[in-house]
């Protein structure tokens, strides 16, 4: 099925030129601790000193700490309610997220009301696909700091094709330049039911007919989700479990990861930057991959 608009309708200077709206995010303590416990923080030991500080500290809420992973929500309001393109269409139950680059300019508050400035930064036309970027810029309300960046990529299958001519169309408005071994515990198999408490919805990952629908057996896990467990176990064996020592992060989805499977992540240190793979390991495939890049390392390592 393609939903791809016909040549006649899709035109790229319309589409590059529409302005899309800004959105605001409002969090708290309470917010910070759900996120970080649906990602699996302290999921096989409660105590764990590395992990308690992300959910519960004994100064008081206030001090709780904010895994860097967490500014990827401010994306979705943005996305949620599907977007409105100019003359692109597309089928959103056939939606996929296909990767998540995330800067994170300074640790960030354990609340926060912010501002995000959201723009197209890339769309390209991959024949059976359309590859959508949608970059939101995080800004907090009263200081107007840019607190971070996330550039969201999502794979809409079915939607290629609107560009019919020899050069597919590809627009990025941004540059392209930019052995350990870890056993991240199991997933829990209510793991995506506890993760759409951080607020993304979308039925694809609790409701076994809209996954049916969507070509998959049952729901499938956020993949910011996976990218959570991923980066929180880089966090806790490169970063000696300091969240503010990472700078960037990059991942691309590979493959669909359904709640319940263990996820085990490699990771290789090369200067600054941490390449890291996870895979599932029940079926033995890799699921995600990418860098992230760190401020420094501690002396400890
Ligand atoms: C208009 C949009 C509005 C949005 C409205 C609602 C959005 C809601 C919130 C947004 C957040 C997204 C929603 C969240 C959903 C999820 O969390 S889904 C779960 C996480 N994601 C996954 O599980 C996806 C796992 N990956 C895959 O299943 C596959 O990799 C794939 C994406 C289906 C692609 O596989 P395949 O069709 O086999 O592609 P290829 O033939 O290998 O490659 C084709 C070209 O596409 C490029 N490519 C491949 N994979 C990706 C990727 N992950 N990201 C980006 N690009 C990818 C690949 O390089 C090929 O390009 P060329 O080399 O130029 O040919």
């Amino acid at each position: 099925m393609s939903m791809a608009t016909s040549d006649s309708e899709f035109n790229p200077d319309l589409l590059l030129a529409h302005k899309l709206p800004e959105t605001r995010s409002t969090y708290n303590e309470r917010d910070v601790a759900i996120y970080a416990l649906g990602v699996g923080a302290c999921g096989q030991d409660a105590v764990d000193s590395v992990e308690l500080k992300f959910v519960y500290h004994e100064n008081g809420q206030e001090h709780v700490q904010v895994l860097p992973t967490f500014v990827s929500l401010f994306s979705l309001g943005s996305l949620t309610d599907g977007l409105d393109l100019p003359g692109f269409k597309y089928d959103p139950s056939l939606l996929l997220h296909g990767q998540q680059y995330i800067e994170v300019y300074r640790p960030l508050p354990s609340k926060a009301s912010l501002i995000n400035k959201v723009s197209l930064a890339g769309l390209q036309d991959k024949g059976k696909a359309a590859i959508l970027e949608i970059e939101t810029r995080s800004y907090e309300q009263g200081s107007d700091e840019l607190l971070c960046m996330n550039r969201t990529t999502v794979f809409l299958r079915g939607a290629g094709g609107f560009s019919n001519s020899s050069q597919p169309f590809s627009y990025k408005n941004y540059p392209s330049n930019q052995g350990l071994a870890v056993k991240i515990p199991q997933t829990q198999p209510s793991a995506a039911l506890l993760y759409r408490l951080s607020g993304d919805y979308n039925p694809l990952h609790s409701d076994p007919n809209v996954a049916k629908r969507a070509g998959f057996p049952r729901p499938i896990l956020h993949g910011l989700c996976t990218l959570g467990f991923a980066i929180k176990a880089i966090i806790k064996c490169i970063c000696n479990g300091d969240p503010s020592a990472v700078k960037t992060i990059s991942g691309r989805f590979l493959a669909t990861v359904f709640p319940g499977e263990t996820l085990i992540t490699e990771m290789w240190l090369q200067g600054l930057r941490v390449i890291y793979q996870t895979k599932v390991k029940e079926r033995n495939k890799a699921v995600l991959s990418g860098y992230v890049d760190i401020r420094g390392l501690s002396s400890s390592l």
